[in-house]
């Protein structure tokens, strides 16, 4: 047998980020629903500037909306509601982080990014497709500072005491371009208090199309639960009111 890989090892201990987009472990439930986001994700690329013939664009809107009937809720969800299954998952906060719109890979609106962590350094590596344009050919500015946010939220982890993101400064340099593998830095630099300090940068290639510094304060673990649970009350009163 081969020697573990020492950075791989290091990976999967680093962070619930990392070690949800293993594909280890996984529950057939949450392998379909991988695969769902998967081909939804190329639906949704695909669709975008789609060359189907027009007279047949309201024979495609008739299948997705027979397909969309299936999926349907009587009422607004939270990923949240997944965690009842999460011990096939590998636990609570990995199903969580399934679900994410930046990295989630059982969630189609996530490009996804893969976040890889050093010593250091997390590195996110993303190429955005068309669904994310803004500027002709690049990538919506808006996403930008989402994927920011996400590699930063990542890189307090180095903290010891992650929190919420409290201020995202973002440095737009030069266009983002689709369809190009872009990596995207997230460093720790300093604590004081509850106050994380971060910085990144995103690359294509040696261009370095965006900077952000992020400001995140740590919170009561506890603030996560309070905040489901406030939203469980709002659909509550919504049902009721509906009623
Ligand atoms: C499971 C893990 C998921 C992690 C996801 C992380 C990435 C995210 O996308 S989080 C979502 C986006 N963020 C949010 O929704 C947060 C909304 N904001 C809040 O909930 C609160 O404002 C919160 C928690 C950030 C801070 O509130 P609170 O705990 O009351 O702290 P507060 O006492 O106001 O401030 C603490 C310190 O931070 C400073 N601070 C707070 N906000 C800011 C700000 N916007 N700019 C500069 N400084 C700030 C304060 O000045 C204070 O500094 P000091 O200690 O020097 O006096």
């Amino acid at each position: 047998m081969s020697d573990p890989d020492p950075q791989q090892s290091m990976e999967a201990l680093a962070s619930p980020r990392v070690r949800a987009q293993l594909d280890e472990d996984l529950s057939p439930r949450r392998l379909a629903l991988r695969r769902i986001a998967a081909a939804n994700r190329l639906l949704i690329e695909d669709m975008v500037g789609t060359q189907v013939d027009p007279g047949d664009l309201d024979a495609v809107a008739d299948e997705l909306e027979a397909l969309g009937e299936r999926f349907r809720h009587d009422r607004p969800r939270s990923t949240y509601e997944g965690m009842a299954e999460a011990a096939m998952a590998g636990g609570a906060i990995e199903a969580f982080f399934d679900h994410s719109p930046l990295i989630g890979l059982a969630n189609p609106l996530a490009p996804p990014i893969r976040i890889e962590m050093g010593e250091e350094l997390v590195t996110g590596r993303v190429t955005f497709g068309a669904v994310y344009e803004g500027p002709p050919g690049c990538v919506h500015g808006g996403f930008v500072a989402a994927a920011f946010d996400e590699v930063l939220g990542t890189a307090q982890t180095y903290s010891g005491a992650p929190g919420m993101t409290a201020r995202l400064k973002v440095d737009y340099r030069s266009p983002t371009p689709l369809h190009v593998p872009l990596v995207i830095e997230g460093r720790f630099t300093r604590r004081e208090g509850r106050k994380i300090f971060t910085e990144g940068r995103i690359l294509d290639g040696d261009t370095v199309t965006a900077e952000a510094e992020g400001l995140f304060v740590t919170i009561d673990p506890t603030k996560f639960r309070e905040l489901a649970e406030g939203f469980d009350r709002r659909i509550a009163g919504d049902q009721a009111d509906d009623a």
